[in-house]
C-alpha cells in the first residue's frame, strides 16, 4: 500500500533527518514507530500523509509516486488516510460533534445518514457528555481523543497517529489502544508513532525504530 525506498528528508540546509529510510506498509498492517525525541517520527508521518516531500528516493503511496502526485490530487489521495497530530487541529468554532462529523460533511453526506455513527464513536472514546462543547473547553485528553474520532470517521485504509495517548491516563490509554486495534481487525492499517513503552509493551505488533536518521524494522 506504501514504499519507501531509500528516502531521505532534510530541512533547508540543515542535516540528513532521515537517511535511507526503506519500508513497505501493507494492507490491514499494525505497526508502532518509536525512537528518541527529535528522530524524526513526526516528519516520517508527515512524509506519509503526503504534506512533506522527501528530499531523495522513491515513495508510493495507494499505487502512485509521489512525485508524480499533482495538488489537485492530492485531497482524492488523502481522503483515504486519517491523521491524528500531536497539535489536534481541531475547528475552534465548531462543536466536538460538528468537528468530529466534518470529514462527512465534506464529503456531502447527509447528516441524517451519519448522526449515529458519530454519537456512536464519541460515546465509545468517552466524549458522550462534551459533544456539543467547543473544543477551548475541551482539556489535552479530551482534544486528543476528539482528534482520535475525527481521523476515524471516515474508516480510512490508513490511519497515522502522532502520540495518541500522549495526554491520556492509563486505563484510557489502553482503550484508545484497543480501538486502534479493532480499527485494525475491520481493514484499516494502522501506524501509531509513539514513546509510551507501556502502550509497546500491550500489543505484539511490528516495530519500526528511528534512531540517528536510520530506521530498523522488526517484525
Ligand atoms: N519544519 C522544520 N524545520 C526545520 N527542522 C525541523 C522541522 N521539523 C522538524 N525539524 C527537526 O527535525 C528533527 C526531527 O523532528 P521530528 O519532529 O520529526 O522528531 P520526532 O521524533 O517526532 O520528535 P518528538 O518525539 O520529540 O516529537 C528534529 O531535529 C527537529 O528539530
Amino acid at each position: 500500500m506504501i514504499r519507501f525506498e531509500n528516502v531521505g528528508l532534510r530541512y533547508g540546509m540543515g542535516p540528513e533527518i532521515l537517511r535511507d529510510v526503506s519500508f513497505s506498509i501493507e494492507r490491514q498492517s499494525f505497526q508502532f514507530l518509536t525512537g528518541p525525541s527529535g528522530a524524526g517520527k513526526t516528519s516520517l508521518i508527515r512524509l506519509l500523509f503526503m504534506s512533506l516531500r522527501p528530499t531523495r528516493g522513491l515513495i508510493r503511496v495507494f499505487d502512485r509516486d509521489m512525485a508524480t502526485i499533482n495538488k489537485k490530487e492530492l485531497p482524492e489521495l488523502r481522503r483515504r488516510i486519517g491523521v491524528v497530530f500531536q497539535d489536534f487541529r481541531l475547528l475552534d468554532h465548531l462543536t466536538t460533534y460538528e468537528n468530529v462529523a466534518l470529514p462527512l460533511r465534506v464529503l456531502g453526506k447527509d447528516e441524517g445518514d451519519y448522526r449515529s455513527d458519530v454519537i456512536e464513536l464519541l460515546k465509545w472514546v468517552g466524549l458522550g457528555e462534551r459533544m456539543h462543547v467547543l473544543p477551548p473547553v475541551l482539556s489535552g485528553g479530551e482534544k486528543q481523543r476528539a482528534a482520535i474520532a475525527r481521523a476515524l470517521i471516515t474508516r480510512p485504509d490508513l490511519l497515522l497517529a502522532d502520540e495518541p495517548t500522549g495526554n491520556v491516563d492509563p486505563p484510557l490509554a489502553r482503550r484508545l489502544l484497543r480501538l486502534f486495534i479493532e480499527l485494525n481487525r475491520l481493514g484499516t492499517s494502522v501506524v501509531i508513532a509513539t514513546h509510551d513503552i507501556t502502550l509497546l509493551e500491550q500489543v505484539e505488533a511490528r516495530r519500526m525504530v528511528l534512531a540517528d536518521g536510520r530506521l530498523s524494522v522488526f517484525d
